[in-house]
Formats: C-alpha cells, sequence, structure tokens
C-alpha cells in the first residue's frame, strides 16, 4: 500500500482575519515568459518566477528540449539554444505545459514525446493538435485528442492561417500564438464554436508578446494574427499570482478582516483582479494601498448571480465563500471547468454537501443555496484549487480536514505555512 499524508486540519478562526501576504509569481505568466524566453535570439531573465510544480515542469521540458534555465538568486536566466530532439516531456497535470510546448517542439529538429499525469491524459488538446497539422506539423496521436502524442519536428513550422474551436480552453489560442512569430508564415488563429474561455488570459498572451517585440493584430472578435519575426524576450518581471490571492481575500471576506496583498498590480491581464469587483459585490470593499491591495470584509457575505468564463479559475474560492453567504448564488458561464485539473462543477458540489451543504450542479455551472455547514474530510482530487477552497471553508467551519493539502503544489508550494501564517 503506498503511504498517504495524514489529512490537513485547516486552521479555524473566530476573530476576523488581519494579515499582510506576499505571494509567489503569477503561474501564467511565468510559464508564457518561459516560452517566450526559450523562443528569443539573445538569452533574458524572468524576473521573480513563481517556482511551483507547473513551472519547473516548464523549464524542465524547454531543457529538455535544448534551452539553458538556470536559477540566478529569485530569477530564472535563460538561454535559448537550438531547439532539438529526441526529447520526453512530462506534461505533469499542467494545463499550460501540455498546450504551450507542442507548438513549440513542433520548431525543434527531432521527435518530442509528451505525456504526464493520468488526468492530464484525460484533459483536451485535439483541436490545438489539428490546429498544429494544419500549420504544417507532424504528429502522432492515437486519435483521442489527448496526450500521450509525439511532435515530429523538422527544424521549422510553414504557418498561416488555422480556424479551431477553442471553447473547450483559451489555452489552445494562446500555444499556436506564443511560438507563433517563429513560423516562416507567421499565424492567423481563427476561433469558430461556442465562445472561448479566459479571455483575460488572452489578453496576456496578446500583451507578453508585444512587450517581446512581436506583431500581433487583433482585427475582430476571435480572430488573432502573429506576424513573423525575431521574438526579444529579454527581461520578463512576473506578477504576484493573483488567483492564488483568493484563498487570501476570502478570508477577510469571511471574518470581517483586512488582508493586504502586496505588489498588487494596478494595471494588469490577471483574471484574478477581477475578485476586487466580485468579492465587492459578495459584501467586501477593496482599495489600494501603498503597499498593495486592501482587502476589507463587512461582516456581511452575500451571495452572488455572475458568469464566470471569463475568470473560470477563480471558480472553487468563488463557490466555498458563497457556500458561507447568507443569500443563494448562481455561477455559469464555466461548462469547461469539467476539463480543468479535475471536474470542478462535480468536485465543488461533491464536496460541499459533504460538509452538510446545498449545491447543485448545473451543466454549465453550480447553483449554491446556503446552509450550515459541519466538520469533515474535504477532498482536493488532486487540484491545488479545490485544496485551498477546503481551508476556506474550513477558516470558519470547524472540523474541515482537507485531503492531499500537499497538491497546492501545483502553483502555490508554501501554501499550507502561508496560509497559517495568515489567519493564525
Ligand atoms: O493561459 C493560461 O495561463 C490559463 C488559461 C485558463 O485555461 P482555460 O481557458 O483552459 O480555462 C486558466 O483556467 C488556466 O489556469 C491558465
Ligand atoms: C485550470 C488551471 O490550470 P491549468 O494551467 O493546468 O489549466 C488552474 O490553475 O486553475
Amino acid at each position: 500500500m503506498p503511504e498517504t499524508a495524514p489529512h490537513w486540519p485547516a486552521p479555524t478562526v473566530t476573530e476576523p482575519v488581519d494579515a499582510v501576504v506576499s505571494l509567489p509569481g503569477s503561474k501564467s505568466m511565468t510559464n508564457r515568459a518561459l516560452i517566450l524566453a526559450a523562443l528569443s535570439e539573445t538569452p533574458g531573465t524572468v524576473r521573480r518566477p513563481l517556482r511551483s510544480r507547473d513551472t519547473d515542469l516548464m523549464a524542465d521540458a524547454l531543457r529538455a528540449l535544448g534551452t539553458g534555465v538556470t536559477a540566478s538568486g529569485p530569477d530564472l536566466a535563460v538561454t535559448p539554444g537550438p531547439l532539438r530532439g529526441p526529447a520526453a516531456v512530462d506534461v505533469g497535470n499542467a494545463g499550460t505545459v501540455m498546450r504551450f510546448v507542442p507548438p513549440l517542439a513542433a520548431l525543434a529538429d527531432g521527435e518530442v514525446s509528451f505525456n504526464g499525469d493520468e488526468r492530464a491524459r484525460e484533459r483536451p488538446v485535439g483541436p490545438l493538435l489539428d490546429a498544429l497539422r494544419g500549420l504544417g506539423a507532424a504528429i502522432d496521436d492515437d486519435g483521442r485528442g489527448a496526450l500521450p502524442i509525439t511532435v515530429r519536428g523538422t527544424g521549422s513550422v510553414r504557418g498561416g492561417t488555422v480556424t479551431l474551436d477553442a471553447s473547450a480552453s483559451s489555452q489552445f489560442v494562446s500555444a499556436l500564438l506564443l511560438s507563433g512569430a517563429r513560423y516562416a508564415k507567421g499565424v492567423e488563429v481563427r476561433h469558430v464554436g461556442e465562445p472561448v474561455p479566459s479571455q483575460p488570459h488572452l489578453d496576456m498572451t496578446v500583451e507578453m508578446l508585444r512587450a517581446a517585440g512581436v506583431a500581433v493584430d487583433t482585427p475582430t472578435p476571435d480572430v488573432w494574427r502573429v506576424h513573423p519575426g525575431p521574438v526579444k524576450a529579454g527581461d520578463i518581471a512576473v506578477e504576484p499570482d493573483l488567483s492564488n490571492a483568493a484563498p487570501f481575500l476570502a478570508a477577510a471576506l469571511l471574518t470581517g478582516g483586512t488582508v493586504t496583498v502586496r505588489d498588487w498590480p494596478r494595471d494588469t491581464t490577471q483574471p484574478g483582479d477581477v475578485l476586487r469587483e466580485l468579492f465587492t459585490a459578495m459584501g467586501g470593499s477593496a482599495e489600494f494601498t501603498a503597499e498593495g491591495l486592501a482587502f476589507t470584509g463587512s461582516g456581511e457575505v452575500r451571495g452572488i448571480t455572475a458568469d464566470l468564463r471569463a475568470v473560470g479559475e477563480l471558480t472553487p474560492t468563488i463557490a466555498a465563500v458563497a457556500a458561507l453567504a447568507t443569500t443563494p448564488s448562481r455561477l455559469t458561464g464555466i461548462a469547461h471547468l469539467r476539463r480543468h485539473e479535475t471536474d470542478r462543477i462535480a468536485a465543488l458540489a461533491h464536496e460541499i454537501n459533504a460538509l452538510g451543504g446545498d449545491v447543485e450542479e448545473l451543466p454549465d455551472g453550480l447553483v449554491i443555496r446556503p446552509r450550515a455547514l459541519h466538520g469533515g474530510v474535504f477532498r482536493s482530487y488532486d487540484d491545488h484549487r479545490m485544496a485551498t477552497s477546503g481551508a476556506v471553508i474550513g477558516l470558519v467551519t470547524p472540523g474541515v480536514e482537507v485531503e492531499n493539502i500537499a497538491t497546492t503544489a501545483k502553483t502555490l508550494p508554501d501554501f499550507p505555512a502561508l496560509w497559517s501564517e495568515a489567519v493564525a
């Protein structure tokens, strides 16, 4: 029998939480920065990146393809080299690695195989693979539109115009755009189908490409054009991870306290910035201070009706807060969450209900009716955001134990210590 770690007793408080927290870098920005630096003409530096499972997997993938990635104090120094196979890439369960690296691997000379966690083999990549084939890449897969795959690189990709359905993940589009400048004809990506989720992440891709000297046009909604040309990443400064700020702001909201997140950017493409608005609608208030963003709870926590399509990765925390609110919530537009680290719609409903909650699954979301919760085990399904949601519920519900808190290492390895310190 494999040894399993004991469940983590979530700390419970009776006083308002009053804390100032420094959060590590954004996963999404770090992994984009690493890709852009690897595609660059000259060495670059990623300043204050996130160091976590997902970003270590990205660094390892790029090393396997011939790029130098070395720690330099709190930064990562990236030395681009000729991209080459053969190489084997372990994506873990990182969407950014399984989607962003294959278009780069198509530029390599040699075969690059991709595999990952059991769950990674269930997450969609089919539309991305078909798009890459349409741009001239050769890829072997077993016909399921999922890992494992082998990209048979020849050292160059023709590029051109491609149409795909990116309603399952915005990462399909970001992936093609990030490497597209290095394709002979660049790339024009056209989406058709249900709306693409995670618009802020698409904006982040476009903004980071432009900052790296790449010409990107967005002529009409659902069309993105990346012109061929050199990538010049240079120095890229990574912002604190605002999605990982969610549980900390929730602590202030739920306890009527104040949590300040240091260095919250005033202007950002991160979806977590929308928390200022969402958690204000749920009863708190946000204010920029000299230190960062101070979020204060009023003592009252209201439910919310919201379409979260653009900010889906915030759902687990919002659902946890909603379960503790005084009025019902309806969260929609998030069918794609069923293909995230776990089926987050089903997992949230199941785990909150197991603690006495009243959560109903919709095909594309959740209806959450407030009910007194009790202690018990909150399972994480190897999903970092499920684990942190268990911590949020446990903060005001005695006796909650989170199973596999270590899974937070995907994007926030220090979570248990940071959380315990913040709420102490
Ligand atoms: O591009 C990115 O960095 C991300 C895009 C989103 O993916 P989906 O559009 O698949 O939800 C988001 O949920 C994920 O955590 C990170
Ligand atoms: C969906 C997420 O991750 P991934 O990058 O693996 O898609 C997430 O972090 O919430």
